[in-house]
């Protein structure tokens, strides 16, 4: 017998994968076929139904009233009594089901996102072996069948009490066609054993059906694959030939404990402001390794602008354009591929491969949604330097890794380790004499307040409209510092970092200097990391829910604060997305390790999870492997933490309500392995600047940095609250400037 073939409708929702995991874990041998709602046509829709064995109509934002939130959905509740299969709906789904029979739909008053609640049942099939159900809800509407929608029967409720004038309905179904539907999330991680049991359920019933109605599936034919496409999970591995020559890592290790990267990179020359410098560095656990890249004018440099065609290669003082063959990704994938190396310590992540970093936008545009605010691109989206010779420091054991993946380069590492040798002597018997001061700003341009509040009433809006069921607002800050020149007093871009990393000590702090951009950041958040192939693990770390240090802050209140339902649902709303970002991907192995737990940082602490994945599917040869950390990156961008959910939609809300690009805020930073490691953070805490434009007058005395800040805004947030919290955010970078007094 063949596999079950289930369609599934995705409504643009970011919890669409975790449904198809579900579906696939709940019927045996099924596959699942996703399709957006707007992607065929109803009567295409209705000739592919012959192939399927069942339909489940996702969840999604916006309204089943608006046909063009639902697409074809509201039309699959019409079917023809000749293509008539078993649905299943889930959320929006159900509110279509109910709204194309005639039940009134509301909205709550008190909107349910991420919000867990005990369900009561009537005892039918659908519900047949679950006792007291636990589930996440993600709505702001609702639906009454009774009375309105004589075709349909309730089957559970969700008892609100007062906040909604008592039961909502959590379950309905259809009393003479095969449709069931629930309200809230059975693909949640938070919903109980349920949410598998409802799945399967409703296989049960469905099962019946086709059999009481002698209904057979037409056997799969190259016309539905042309109608739906490919099963998930759908992984595009880069076919390029690989490299028959593999590069050898070549690595010598000094023991220096007292040698900080800081140190490292000043010997190095990144006080040569005009040459392009790199380091990622780890001040704070969870991270552990610094990178130090060691450029040389060779060194090659690649850009990109969002939307366009080509990318940017550099070298020396050689620019060359590069058509795409797709994208940026499949680009920089088949690169990576042919550069693929061996032989490095198993133990360092990096042995060599890409560093930089992604804007925001970028991200956007790899969402399919249209670019608001063209301030990006005047400036590259992505900038990245491929790294040959590079120095790690591992924080926790205090050795120093030289390494080169270029070919006979053993004269260069044996050169460098010795020079950092005579410099650990000297570190050994001296203190670092990093400058850690204030740097003097001419101005601040600050986020306006009452603008401020403003956007987070209206996200609000669009949250009680169920627009969305989370957003991430977020402001610009722009400081101006004067210019520093060889010579002069004024601050360099280097001394701002080492007062960032100073005032702000971060796991994920990275000093990238690629003309015309400079990053200095303290992030404290990991966004994506893989390990080296085979057997790749991918790890996402989200940060959501933040609370202020200070002296009237025990760890005790902290906790409290964070441990309520306003923040645990924030941070639910994220593992959710991202757990349907990462099965986008790898499939099935996809799981939550660890559910909201407290960490402390410099000024706050805050609420995290991990999400962890591996592919289940064959990753074919080792030299092909090193670029699934392309595709994975490329499908979780943006950073759900700086959205919202379900993704597109907050992306598209977000992009009317801000007033300006992200660019590098709300991006992500970090590197690319040979070996097809990677780590990537999420660019917050951070400012950046751009060289000046040769017709700027202003730029010659003056550098712009760009600081973002902002925070995730729930139907339960206070807008003073999150003023105080954006300000926190804001601040942790902020206070490395100072401003110049005017006498
Ligand atoms: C938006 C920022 O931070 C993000 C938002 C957080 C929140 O809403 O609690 C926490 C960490 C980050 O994911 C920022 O620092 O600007
Ligand atoms: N999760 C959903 O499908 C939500 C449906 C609808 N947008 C609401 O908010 O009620």
């Amino acid at each position: 017998m063949g596999a079950s073939k289930v369609l599934l409708v995705d409504s643009y929702d970011s919890f669409t994968h975790n449904l198809a995991a579900l579906i696939v874990e709940a019927i045996p041998s099924s596959e699942v076929y996703i399709i957006h709602n707007d992607q065929l046509s109803s009567s295409e829709v209705i000739e592919s139904l012959q192939y399927f064995s069942a339909v489940v109509v996702g969840p999604g934002p916006g309204s089943p009233e608006i046909s063009s939130d639902v697409g074809i959905v509201k039309d699959l509740w019409h079917l023809p009594q000749s293509s008539l299969l078993p649905i299943f709906g889930v959320c929006l789904g159900l509110q279509s089901l109910a709204v194309e029979n005639g039940a009134n739909l509301k909205r709550l008053e008190v909107v349910k996102h991420g919000q867990l609640s005990r369900i009561q049942h009537d005892g039918d099939g659908l519900f047949e072996g679950i006792v007291d159900a636990e589930v996440v809800r993600y709505h702001s509407l609702h639906v009454q069948a009774a009375g309105s929608a004589p075709k349909l029967q309730e089957l559970a409720w969700a008892d609100d009490g007062a906040e909604n004038g008592g039961r909502v309905v959590m379950a309905l179904k259809h009393r003479f066609r095969p449709f069931w539907a629930v309200q809230y999330h059975p693909e949640s991680v938070r919903t109980d054993g349920s949410g598998l049991q409802i799945l399967q359920n409703f296989w049960s019933l469905a099962r019946r059906w086709s059999s009481d109605h002698a209904r057979v599936e037409v056997d799969w034919s190259e016309g539905a694959t042309a109608l739906v496409g490919q099963p998930w999970p759908h992984h595009s591995p880069c076919r390029t030939q690989a490299s028959q020559q593999r590069s050898v890592v070549t690595t010598t290790t000094i023991h220096a404990p007292h040698l900080t990267a800081p140190q490292i990179c000043e010997i190095s020359g990144v006080h040569n402001s005009p040459t392009d410098f790199v380091l990622l560095e780890s001040r704070a656990q969870p991270g552990r390794y610094s990178i130090i890249a060691c450029l040389q004018p060779t060194s090659l440099k690649v850009s990109h602008h969002v939307g366009d065609d080509f990318v940017l290669l550099r070298r020396s003082k050689h620019s060359a354009f590069e058509r795409l063959g797709s994208d940026i990704w499949t680009w920089l994938a088949a690169f990576s591929r042919a550069k693929y190396a061996v032989g490095g310590l198993p133990n360092i992540p990096f042995w060599g491969g890409f560093i930089g970093y992604f804007s925001y936008e970028i991200g956007v545009h790899s969402l399919g949604c249209k670019i608001r605010h063209q301030g990006g691109h005047k400036h590259p989206d992505a900038s990245l330097v491929f790294v040959e010779r590079s120095i790690v420091v591992d924080t926790m054991t205090g050795d120093v890794h030289i390494q080169s993946i270029i070919p006979n380069d053993a004269g260069w590492v044996a050169a460098t380790a010795l020079t950092l040798r005579t410099a650990a002597n000297i570190a050994d018997a001296e203190v670092s004499t990093a400058k850690c001061d204030r740097v003097h700003a001419s101005s601040f341009m600050l986020p306006d307040k009452a603008a401020y509040i403003n956007k987070v009433n209206l996200a609000k809006e669009h949250l009680y409209a169920g627009e969305s069921y989370e957003l991430c607002v977020t402001a610009r800050t722009r400081v101006a510092v004067p210019k520093s020149y060889p010579g002069s007093s004024c601050a360099s871009s280097w001394d701002l970092y080492s007062t960032v990393r100073s005032v702000n000590p971060a796991p994920y702090g990275a000093y990238v200097r690629i003309h015309p951009t400079t990053l200095v950041s303290s992030s404290p958040e990991r966004f994506l990391s893989c390990s080296r192939p085979p057997y790749q693990k991918f790890q996402l770390r989200p940060i959501k829910g933040t609370v202020r240090k200070g002296c009237d802050m025990t760890r005790e209140r902290a906790e409290n604060i964070l441990n309520s339902p306003k923040e645990i649902a924030e941070n639910l709303m994220i593992v959710d997305l991202i757990r349907h970002d990462l099965y986008g991907v790898l499939g099935k192995d996809v799981k939550v390790t660890k559910f909201c737990g407290i960490e402390e940082y410099q000024t706050v602490w805050q609420l995290v999870s991990v999400i962890e994945g591996s592919p289940h599917f064959a990753q074919g040869d080792q030299t092909c492997d090193n670029q699934l950390g392309w595709e994975v990156l490329k499908r979780s961008l943006p950073p759900g933490i700086m959205t919202g959910a379900p993704k597109k939609r907050s992306v598209e809300i977000l992009q009317n309500l801000e007033d300006d690009a992200r660019n590098l805020y709300s991006g992500v930073v970090g590197y690319h392995c040979v070996s097809g490691a990677a780590d990537w953070s999420v660019v917050i805490r951070s400012c950046f600047k751009y060289d000046p434009h040769p017709d700027d007058p202003d730029g010659y005395d003056k550098d712009e940095w760009v600081l973002g800040a902002g925070g995730a805004i729930t139907a339960l947030s206070d807008a003073e609250a999150e003023w105080d919290e954006m300000e926190v955010k804001l601040q942790s970078v902020l206070r490395a400037f100072k401003l110049e007094s005017l006498a």
